[in-house]
């Protein structure tokens, strides 16, 4: 479902990511765990097909996003930090008119409307105009337009910042809803504790380099440590006193 060969991302003479190859698989909830400046962000944008790697590739629900980049945008959903929302316009418009771009007709909008009101409790966001929205409000909008077209790749980057704990609840029971046979979800985080609610596997970045790709249990396992947190430092700094 998601396959990424060799990735690399320079910026000028930064590099921000070498040499990223992984995959992960439909029925998948898997997560992208790292610092700040690890180059989650980067690898994200670039299977958006955002921006464009340095070298390397990657296909994504078959597409590959160099070849193909209309095809991976219609397979895929996402959801950054950078994202506004038209402040005049009601959840419901807002969503319509998403619906519109992806070629639904009003009555699937309505029924798809509908269908995300009841996983992620829209409520009166639907109604309201964006300008009013809470924090909160907003980024169940922002979830619900990118997945009005039902896309099979789901890409949530830092989803849950800024979230108070009932906006925050209801993001990773949807995260855990949306778990299915042909669907992906990227949950990409820099807290340890969502990792371990809601992915199946965590990729570990730290300095654009993957340290290890395992379910939580494998790398428990592999580095001897108790919790992810102090897995985390076993894999970043082996000889530190608090990796295990
Ligand atoms: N446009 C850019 N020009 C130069 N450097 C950049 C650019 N975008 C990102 N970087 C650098 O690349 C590195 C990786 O950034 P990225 O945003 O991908 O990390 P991240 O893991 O998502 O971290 P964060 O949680 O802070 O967003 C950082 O050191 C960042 O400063």
């Amino acid at each position: 479902m998601l396959d990424i060969q060799n990735i690399t991302k320079t910026y000028g003479s930064y590099r921000a990511l070498s040499g990223i190859t992984l995959q992960a698989n439909g029925g998948e909830v898997f997560g992208l765990l790292g610092p700040n400046g690890a180059g989650k962000t980067t690898l994200l944008r670039i299977l958006a097909t955002l921006l464009r790697p340095s070298s390397g590739s990657a296909s994504l629900d078959g597409h590959d996003i160099t070849r193909d980049p209309e095809a991976v945008r219609r397979s895929v959903g996402v959801v950054n930090g950078g994202m506004g929302l038209p402040a005049r316009l009601t959840g419901r418009e807002v969503l319509r008119s998403f619906a519109t771009l992806y070629g639904m007709t009003r009555a699937q909008a309505d029924a798809r409307i509908a269908e995300l009101d009841n996983r992620l409790e829209l409520g009166r966001t639907l109604d309201v105009r964006a300008g009013e929205y809470s924090t909160g409000m907003k980024q169940k909008v922002v979830i619900a337009r990118a997945v009005i077209h039902d896309p099979p790749v789901l890409i949530l980057d830092e989803a849950a910042s800024g979230l108070d704990i009932f906006a925050r609840r209801t993001l990773l029971d949807f995260v855990h809803a949306t778990r299915a046979p042909g669907r992906l979800t990227v949950y990409s985080t820099h807290v340890m504790s969502e990792v371990e609610e809601v992915c199946d596997r965590v990729a570990i970045m730290h300095e654009g380099k993957l340290l290890n790709v395992s379910s939580i249990p494998e790398v428990l396992d592999r580095t001897g440590a108790a919790s992810l947190e102090r897995a985390f430092f076993a894999l970043v700094r082996p000889e530190a006193p608090h990796a295990r």
